[in-house]
C-alpha cells in the first residue's frame, strides 16, 4: 500500500511551526546563552562492520533555569547523550555547548563543580556512611565540612534517608539511589544531570523529589536534565525531549505537546509521534521541503544572500523529529532580531585568561584532601583486604629469603679416581699426618666439606653418561699417578716435566647449562683445592705461599669476605614487589571504581585520572 500523500500546510500551521522553530534558533550567541545546546550530534559505537548509530544529527536546546525531561525507550541513547554533555564521551561530529562553553575546554568549568551528575549506577563507596559519602563529594566540589554537615541533615530529611551514620552498603537499592541523588544535589550546581533518579522510589517520595527540583529551578535558577522511564512524571518538567532513533521526535513543553497532539498522556504523544516517524523519511522530507519553501517565499529576493557575521555558518534549527532545517540567512537574521528577550551579555568562560603557571596546576588542595582521606578511609574499612594486600608481599619476601639466595648444596659430582678405589679413599680421607699418599682422596675430603656429594664411577664414559642423564653436575677425573705428579710439581716447580703437570691436574667437565650452579661449583672446587693445599703445606712444613696463587684478598671494604646472594638480591626483590603491589593496588582500585561508575562520577566532578592514580600509588 502506498503511504498517504502529505497534506499541504496552511499558513496558520506554518506560523505555529515557525514560532516553535524560532525558539531553537542556532547562533553562536544563542548556543552559549543556553544551559545546554547540542547541534547535529552524531555518535556511533562499534567498528566498520557493526556500526551502532546512537545519535543521528540530534539537536537539543535546554534553556537555563528549566527542568528538561529526556525521554525515550531503553537503549535509545539517553545515557550516551548525557555523558557527551558532561564531557565523558566525545561526539563523532556535531557540537555541544554546556553553560556557555564546550565541555572540557579551558575555563568552561565542565567537567567540574558547576555540574551535579547522578549516573545510572549507584556509583558510591559501599563502605562509607552516608555522611562520609557527602563529605567526600562535598570536598571534591569545594565545600567545607561545616557546609556539608549543614546540607546532610536537610538532604536526609528531604529524601527520607535513614540515619546519616548508616553505611551505604547496608541500605536498600532505592535508598542507595537516593544517597546518589543527594551527592549530586549537595553542592547546589548550576546544572543538575540526573540519569533515572526516581527508579525504585515510591510515588510519594517521587513527588517530593519533583517538588524539590521545581523549587531549585525557581529559587536557585538551577537547570535540571532528567531521564526517566516513567513518562508521565515529566508533566512537571518545563520542557521534554522525546528521543527515538537517534533524534528527537519533539522538544516542547508537556502541555503544548498534549494540546497539539490532542492526547491525554505523554505516553500517547510518544506513541503517536513514533508512528508518524515510522511512516518514513520520504514523508518527513516532503514536509520539511514544504516548510522551507514556504519560508523562503516570504523573504524579499533582495534579502536572500545577505550575510550576518553574528550567525555562524552551521546554523540550523530543529523541527519535529529533530530534522535540521536549512534556513536562509536573511530569515535567520530577522528571527534573531525578533527575539528581544535574549540577553546580549555572554558568559565569560571562553574569555577566561589563563596564566602560564595554570598549565601546571595539577593538584587542587580540596581534591588532594578528599582523595587522600577517601583512600585511607577505604583502606581502614577494608582491613581484611589490606592485610592480604600487605601480607602477601611480606610472605613473598620471607619465602624468597628462606628459599632463594643461599649457596646450592648437595650437588652431585661424578668422580673417576684411577689412583684409588672408593674404599681406600675412605681411609685416607681421615689422614691428618704429613703423608703424601692418595692426595686425590684428601682433596675430595675438602670438596665434601663444601657440602657437595661425591659419586664414584669406574670409567670416564659412565661418569659422562651420569652428567648427561642429569644425575651429576660435573665429572672429576684423577690420573693413576696423581699423588706422585702433584708432589713432583710442588717440589720441582718450574723444572718438572710437562707430563708431571698434565698428570697432576684434576680434569673437570661441568654441566654449564645453569650459569649460577656452574659458577658456584667452580668456586667450591677451587676453594676446596686451596684449603686442601694450604692444610697439606702446613702439616708438611712447607710455606703455604708455595701452594696458593700470588694474590691476597684482604678484609673487604664493605660486606663479608664471602658475600651472600640473598643480601645482594633481597633489596631488588623487595623493591620489585612493592612496585607491583602499588601498581596492582592502583589498577585494582581504579577498576573497581570504573566498574561501579564511581570513577566516572569523580571525573565529572573535575577529578583527574592521573592524579588519582598518583595518590593511590603514594
Ligand atoms: N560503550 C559502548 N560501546 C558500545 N555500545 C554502547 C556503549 N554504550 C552504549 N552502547 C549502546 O548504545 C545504545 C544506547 O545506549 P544508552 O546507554 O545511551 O541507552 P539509554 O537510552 O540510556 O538506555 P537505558 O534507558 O536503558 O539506560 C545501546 O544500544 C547500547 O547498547
Amino acid at each position: 500500500m502506498d503511504p498517504p500523500r502529505p497534506k499541504s500546510i496552511t499558513l496558520s500551521e506554518l506560523t505555529d511551526r515557525r514560532k516553535q522553530l524560532q525558539s531553537q534558533q542556532s547562533t553562536v550567541q544563542s548556543r552559549r546563552r543556553q544551559a545546554v545546546c547540542v547541534r547535529r550530534a552524531c555518535k556511533k559505537y562499534g567498528g566498520k562492520n557493526s556500526v551502532n548509530v546512537v545519535l543521528d544529527g540530534l539537536n537539543m536546546t535546554v534553556p537555563k533555569g528549566c527542568i528538561y525531561g529526556l525521554l525515550g525507550a531503553s537503549g535509545c541513547g539517553k545515557t550516551t547523550l548525557l555523558s557527551c554533555i558532561v564531557g565523558r564521551r566525545r561526539l563523532n561530529s556535531g557540537e555541544i555547548w554546556v553553560l556557555g562553553g564546550k565541555p572540557g575546554s579551558k575555563g568552561s568549568g565542565v567537567p567540574g563543580p558547576r555540574i551535579g551528575y547522578m549516573p545510572q549506577e549507584i556509583a558510591l563507596y559501599g563502605e562509607f556512611t552516608i555522611r562520609e559519602t557527602m563529605v567526600y563529594f562535598g570536598w571534591i566540589n569545594g565545600l567545607t565540612t561545616k557546609q556539608v554537615n549543614e546540607k546532610v541533615d536537610f538532604l536526609v530529611n528531604l529524601l527520607q534517608l535513614p540515619s546519616a551514620d548508616r553505611e551505604v552498603k547496608n541500605l536498600s537499592g532505592g535508598q542507595q539511589r537516593r544517597v546518589s541523588f543527594a551527592a549530586a544535589l549537595l553542592h547546589e550546581p548550576e546544572l543538575l544531570i540526573l540519569d533515572e533518579p526516581t527508579v525504585g522510589v515510591d510515588p510519594i517520595l517521587r513527588q517530593g523529589i519533583w517538588d524539590h527540583l521545581v523549587h531549585i529551578t525557581k529559587d536557585q535558577n538551577t537547570t535540571v536534565i532528567i531521564t526517566t522511564h516513567y513518562i508521565d512524571e515529566t508533566r512537571q518538567a518545563h520542557m521534554i525531549g522525546l528521543m527515538r532513533g537517534g533524534k528527537f521526535l519533539a522538544e516542547e513543553s508537556p502541555t503544548s505537546l498534549l494540546q497539539k497532539h490532542n492526547c491525554e498522556s505523554l505516553e500517547d504523544v510518544f506513541l503517536k509521534l513514533s508512528v508518524i516517524q515510522n511512516r518514513g523519511k520520504r514523508r518527513r522530507s516532503s514536509i520539511l521541503h514544504e516548510i522551507t519553501e514556504a519560508m523562503t517565499a516570504q523573504i524579499p529576493p533582495a534579502e536572500l544572500g545577505a550575510e550576518n557575521p553574528a550567525i555562524d555558518n552551521n546554523s540550523e534549527i530543529s523541527g519535529e523529529f529533530g530534522e535540521p532545517l536549512p534556513v536562509p540567512l536573511a530569515k535567520r537574521n530577522s528571527s534573531l532580531a525578533d527575539n528581544k528577550e535574549l540577553p546580549l551579555d555572554l558568559p565569560p568562560e571562553e574569555q577566561v585568561r589563563t596564566r602560564f603557571t595554570d598549565h601546571f596546576k595539577f593538584i587542587q588542595s580540596n581534591h588532594m584532601k578528599a582523595l587522600v582521606w577517601k583512600n585511607f578511609l577505604w583502606m581502614w574499612r577494608n582491613v581484611g583486604v589490606m592485610c592480604f594486600i600487605i601480607g602477601l608481599p611480606v610472605a613473598q619476601i620471607i619465602l624468597f629469603c628462606l628459599s632463594i639466595g643461599h649457596d646450592p648444596v648437595g650437588l652431585h659430582l661424578a668422580v673417576v679416581n684411577y689412583e684409588s678405589n672408593i674404599n681406600d679413599c675412605a681411609i685416607y680421607e681421615k689422614e691428618t699426618k704429613c703423608e703424601l699418599a692418595f692426595l686425590s682422596c684428601k682433596y675430595l675430603k675438602y670438596v665434601k666439606a663444601k657440602n657437595q656429594k661425591i659419586d664414584y664411577y669406574d670409567t670416564e664414559s659412565t661418569a659422562f653418561a651420569a652428567v648427561r642423564r642429569g644425575k651429576a653436575w660435573g665429572t672429576l677425573v684423577f690420573s693413576a699417578n696423581y699423588t706422585d705428579a702433584l708432589r713432583q710439581r710442588i717440589e720441582m716447580g718450574k723444572d718438572a716435566e710437562p707430563e708431571v703437570f698434565d698428570l697432576s691436574d684434576v680434569l673437570i667437565n661441568l654441566d654449564e647449562s645453569n650459569q649460577q650452579i656452574s659458577l658456584l661449583l667452580r668456586r667450591d672446587l677451587v676453594y676446596a683445592f686451596q684449603n686442601f693445599a694450604t692444610n697439606l703445606a702446613t702439616v708438611c712444613n712447607y710455606s703455604t705461599k708455595v701452594v696458593t696463587p700470588p694474590i691476597r684478598f684482604n678484609q673487604p671494604v664493605y660486606g663479608p669476605i664471602v658475600p651472600n646472594f640473598t643480601d645482594f638480591a633481597a633489596p631488588g626483590v623487595i623493591l620489585t614487589i612493592i612496585f607491583f603491589l602499588a601498581v596492582a593496588l592502583t589498577s585494582g582500585a581504579m577498576l573497581i571504581e570504573r566498574n561501579e561508575g564511581i570513577l566516572e562520577r569523580g571525573l565529572v566532578s573535575g577529578e583527574c585520572c592521573l592524579r588519582d592514580s598518583i595518590f593511590i600509588l603514594i
